[in-house]
């Protein structure tokens, strides 16, 4: 039989870092080879198991990505913006396949990732669940199916300690319910209202960012109209769904060639 995927794991302390190491070791489908964190942080060269409070493991925390990713076929990453686009080109110097849940990036660090991914697969979102990606077409089926006298909000809740607003998944539903309406987000998004407004403009997307205590990730999409409402409704209460998307998508890019995907293609949900 041959070997497992080896994977690594950037970001090996954080929040998903620890969820995705977790996840890896108890899959019987992939081996975790390595596991990066930041130079000077107090994990790199410790045991990652028992950094995380529990037995040794064998994998020693390191702040050398590309030696780490030259033994792994595929790379998992929840760090941050510019730390992303640096693996993005060891992983693809490695021909490992990049699996990008870090949000926050602009459209010019968005842009940046295009030479890697002419060497390597790159799957990338803003929300690797399930219930999520399945959201997003709901989202698009109704605003498609509404005029614009539905006002559309997307309303995100996260733990206090995120950088980013709106969220990657705030942004995927707004992007998919424009893409519903036949309109660029770019043209109908409205964020961080403040002071005198104006009244609402008809076609607006409306972003709203919550941040409190340790709330996992929860998103509504509400299409408020005169008399009635729809709102649909995400709430993750588990950490380990983005894990197991994340693992899911490094092992689905296995046989992939060279390029950019998302979790719609990895749940082989593509819709022409
Ligand atoms: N796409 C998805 O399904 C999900 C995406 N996220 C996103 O993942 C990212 C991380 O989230 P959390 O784990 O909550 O954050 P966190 O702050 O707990 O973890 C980030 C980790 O990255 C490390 N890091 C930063 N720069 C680095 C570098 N240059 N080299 C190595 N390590 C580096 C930090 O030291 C830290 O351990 C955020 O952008 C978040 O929005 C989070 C959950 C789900
Ligand atoms: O930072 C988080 O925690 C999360 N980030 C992702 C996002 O920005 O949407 C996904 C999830 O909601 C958790």
């Amino acid at each position: 039989m041959s070997e497992l995927p080896g994977i690594v794991v950037t970001g090996a302390s954080g929040r998903m870092g620890q969820m995705l190491i977790r996840i890896i070791r108890e899959s019987d489908r992939a081996r975790l080879v390595g596991a990066i964190e930041r130079s000077g942080h107090e994990w790199v060269g410790q045991d990652v198991g028992r950094a995380m409070g529990g037995a040794d493991c064998g994998v020693i925390v390191t702040d050398e990505p590309l030696e780490a990713f030259a033994k792994a076929q595929a790379v998992i990453d929840f760090t941050a913006p510019e730390a992303t686009l640096e693996f993005a080109k060891l992983a693809a110097q490695a021909r490992a396949v990049h699996v990008i849940g870090t949000t926050g990036m602009s459209d010019e660090q968005i842009a940046k990732l295009e030479p890697a991914a002419r060497h390597a697969p790159i799957v990338r979102a803003g929300n690797m669940s399930l219930g999520v990606n399945l959201l997003t077409q709901l989202t698009r089926q109704v605003a498609a199916a509404l005029g614009e006298e539905f006002d559309i909000e997307v309303i995100e809740a996260h733990h206090r300690h995120k950088v980013d607003a709106p969220s990657g998944t705030a942004l995927m539903l707004g992007e998919a319910a424009a893409e519903g309406r036949g309109v660029a987000l770019e043209d109908v998004s409205d964020r961080g209202r403040d002071g005198i407004t104006g009244a609402r403009k008809p076609g607006d997307i409306g972003f709203v960012a919550v941040r409190g205590g340790d709330i996992v990730g929860e998103h509504d999409v509400l299409f408020a109209g005169e008399g009635e409402r729809i709102i649909l409704r995400h709430v993750a209460t588990d950490r380990a769904i983005f894990a197991r998307g994340a693992l899911r998508a490094a092992l689905w890019g296995q046989d992939k060639g060279p390029g950019q995907y998302d979790m719609i293609d990895v749940l082989g949900l593509r819709r022409d």
